[in-house]
C-alpha cells in the first residue's frame, strides 16, 4: 500500500487525507518501478519544462509557492497494469456484464458522495489548483455533481436501432456497445471537472477508465478515487494513474489495448496524442483542445451586461479557460463609452488567495504557466499595444496575475493570434458586421464565440456565420451539461456533454437478420 498523507489546510483549520498512490484495481498502490520511477520521472520533467525545475515531483500552492506534498509518479508499466485491470473489469464485471440500471444506481451514489464532501474537495481543489474554494464548491462541483446525474439518467437509455431492410424476409438492428478501455487525459484548470465531463458518460456507456490527470494538479482525482470505492464500483473500472504526460499520457495513447482517448489540454498536445493513436491501434480519439475565441459587442447592446459577460469571458478562473473571450471587438460608435465600463468592472474583480471569501479569482496555477502570461504581456508591449489596465508583476509570494486590457492591437500580434490562458484582454474597433465577422474568423481556433446585441436577425445572422463549436449570444462561458461543447478547426475533434458524448463512448454494431430468405446455391 502506498501510505496517504495529511495536508493541513491553513486557512480553515482542516486537515484532508489523500492518497498518493496509483489508484488500480480499487487500491492505492505504489509504482512497479519503484525509486527507479522519482528519478526517471524528475529527469523527465526537467526535460519537458525546463523552466521550472521546483515542480518536479511534487505539488504546489500557488497561492504561497509552498510544496503541499509529493505523490507516486506512474510509469509506462504502470500504465500497462491499469490498462489490464480496466480490461479485466470490462470483460467480467462492466461492460456488457451490467445493466443500465446498475450503472445508473452507481454514478449516482458517486454523485450523492461528492455532493456530501464537495466542502473539503473544494479546499484541496484550492489547494492544488489556487482557484477560490466557493467557485470550486459552488461551480466546478457543483456542476460535477450535475453532470454525473446527467448522465446517470442515461445510462439505461443507451438504445439502438430498429431498421426494415424488407417487409418479408428481412430486418436489422444496431446495438450501441461501449467501447471498452478508455484513456482520458485531463488538464490542471477544472481537476475535478474534467474529470467528471470525463467519467460520467464513459461510465454510462460501460467503457472501463484509466483516468490520467495533470502532474500539477492530481490531488483531487486521488481524493475521487476513494469515493469511487465507497460508491461500490467494481474493482478496475476506474482506475487513476498520477504520471507526467510524456510517460503516462503518452504511454496511453500508444498503448495497444486502449480503445478510446478522451483529452482535454494544448493543441500540441492534442496533435501528439492523435498520431500516437495512429501510429498504434488506431483507437478512437476526442479532443478538446485550445482556443482564441472572440466575443463582439454591437451597438445596440445592454453595454452594462456585456460589459460583466466579458469580465465573466476573461476573468473567470483567472483566464485558465479554453473558452476564455480572449479578443474582444467592439463597434466604433460606442468603443469609448464601452471600454470604460469594462475598465471599471475589472478594476472590482479581486484576485487573490483562494481561501479568501473576497477572490473572485486566485492565482494562476503554476511558475509555467505564470512565465508564460508574462512573456506573452511582454510580447504585446513590445509589438505596440497599450496596456490600459494591469501588464505589471506583483510583488511577493504567489503566482497572482491582475486583470490585462491591451488596446492598439493588431490582427498579426502574437497576443492576438496566440492561446495565453490567463486573464490578459485583447480589444479591437470594428465598423460593420462583415468586417467583424472577417475577422472574429481570421483564427486557427474555433471553440467559443460570444455576440452581444440587441438586433435579434442579427444576432441570428452573425451566430450562423461565426466559426465555433460553441456561439454564446448575450452571455458568456455558460454551459450545461444536456448540450453539446466542442471545437471546429484545431479547437479539437468530438462533442463532449449532452447526448452527443454518448457517440464518444460507443461502437454502433448492426446485426442483419434474415427470417425467411432462402439462398441459391451455386452464386
Ligand atoms: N483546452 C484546455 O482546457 C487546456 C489548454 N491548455 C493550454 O496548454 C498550455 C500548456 O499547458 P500544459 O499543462 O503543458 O498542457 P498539456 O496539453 O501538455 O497538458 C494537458 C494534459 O496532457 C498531458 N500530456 C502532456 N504531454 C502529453 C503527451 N505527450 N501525451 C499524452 N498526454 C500528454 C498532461 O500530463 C496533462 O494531463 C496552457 O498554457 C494552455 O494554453 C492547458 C490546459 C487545459
Ligand atoms: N470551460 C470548459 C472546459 C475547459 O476550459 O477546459
Amino acid at each position: 500500500m502506498a501510505q496517504p498523507v495529511t495536508i493541513n489546510v491553513a486557512s480553515t483549520g482542516r486537515k484532508i487525507t489523500v492518497p498518493t498512490g496509483l489508484f488500480i484495481n480499487n487500491e492505492f498502490v505504489p509504482s512497479v518501478d519503484s525509486k527507479e520511477t522519482i528519478e526517471y520521472v524528475y529527469v523527465r520533467m526537467l526535460r519537458e519544462h525546463p523552466a521550472s525545475r521546483e515542480i518536479c515531483d511534487r505539488c504546489i500552492n500557488p497561492a504561497t509557492e509552498e510544496v503541499i506534498c509529493s505523490i507516486v509518479a506512474g510509469s509506462e508499466k504502470d500504465i500497462d497494469i491499469a490498462v489490464a485491470a480496466a480490461r479485466k473489469a470490462f470483460k467480467t464485471t462492466w461492460g456488457k456484464n451490467v445493466t443500465g440500471f446498475e450503472r445508473s444506481r452507481l454514478i449516482n451514489k458517486l454523485a450523492d458522495l461528492i455532493e456530501r464532501d464537495a466542502q473539503e474537495l473544494a479546499e484541496l481543489e484550492a489547494l492544488n489548483n489556487g482557484k477560490p474554494v466557493k467557485i470550486a464548491r459552488d461551480f466546478d462541483i457543483g456542476d460535477s455533481v450535475a453532470c454525473l446525474r446527467y448522465y446517470a439518467g442515461w445510462a439505461d437509455k443507451i438504445l439502438g436501432q430498429s431498421i426494415e431492410v424488407d417487409n418479408k424476409t428481412k430486418f436489422a438492428f444496431t446495438r450501441h456497445d461501449p467501447i471498452g478501455v478508455c484513456g482520458q487525459i485531463i488538464p490542471w484548470n477544472y481537476p475535478i471537472n474534467m474529470w467528471s465531463w470525463k467519467v460520467a458518460p464513459a461510465l454510462a456507456c460501460g467503457c472501463t477508465i484509466v483516468m490520467k490527470p495533470s502532474e500539477i494538479t492530481p490531488l483531487t482525482a486521488l481524493k475521487l478515487s476513494e469515493l469511487v470505492v465507497e460508491a461500490g464500483f467494481p474493482p478496475g473500472v476506474i482506475n487513476t494513474v498520477p504520471s507526467l504526460g510524456s510517460v503516462g499520457g503518452a504511454a496511453l495513447s500508444s498503448h495497444k489495448d486502449v480503445d478510446k482517448v478522451a483529452f482535454t489540454g494544448s493543441t500540441v498536445t492534442g496533435r501528439r496524442i492523435m498520431e500516437a493513436a495512429a501510429k498504434s491501434n488506431l483507437k478512437k480519439v476526442s479532443l478538446e483542445l485550445g482556443g482564441k475565441s472572440p466575443n463582439i459587442v454591437f451597438e445596440s447592446a445592454d453595454l452594462d451586461q456585456a460589459a460583466n459577460w466579458v469580465g465573466l469571458g476573461i476573468l473567470y478562473n483567472t483566464g485558465q479557460d479554453c473558452t476564455a473571450g480572449s479578443r474582444l471587438f467592439v463597434q466604433d460608435t460606442i468603443y469609448d463609452k464601452f471600454i470604460a465600463i469594462v475598465v471599471e468592472k475589472f478594476k472590482q474583480m479581486k484576485i487573490g488567495d483562494g481561501f479568501d471569501e473576497a477572490s473572485g479569482g486566485g492565482p494562476v496555477v503554476s511558475k509555467m504557466q505564470y512565465d508564460k502570461i508574462f512573456s506573452f504581456i511582454e510580447s504585446g508591449k513590445q509589438e505596440g499595444a497599450k496596456a490600459i489596465l494591469g501588464g505589471e508583476k506583483r510583488p511577493g509570494k504567489g503566482y497572482f496575475v491582475d486583470p490585462t486590457i491591451f488596446v492598439d492591437v493588431t490582427p498579426d500580434m502574437k497576443i492576438v493570434r496566440e492561446e495565453i490562458f490567463g486573464p490578459v484582454l485583447s480589444v479591437a474597433k470594428f465598423k460593420t458586421e462583415e468586417e467583424v465577422i472577417e475577422i472574429a474568423n481570421d483564427t486557427a481556433y474555433g471553440l467559443g464565440a460570444g455576440l452581444h446585441s440587441n438586433d435579434a436577425n442579427q444576432c441570428m445572422r452573425v451566430s450562423q456565420a461565426l466559426e465555433a463549436g460553441t456561439v454564446w449570444v448575450n452571455q458568456y462561458n455558460i454551459l450545461t451539461n444536456n448540450v453539446p461543447f466542442g471545437g471546429k478547426k484545431q479547437s479539437g475533434i468530438g462533442r463532449e456533454l449532452g447526448s452527443y458524448a454518448l457517440e464518444e463512448y460507443t461502437s454502433v454494431k448492426a446485426i442483419h437478420w434474415n427470417y425467411g430468405e432462402k439462398l441459391d446455391w451455386p452464386l
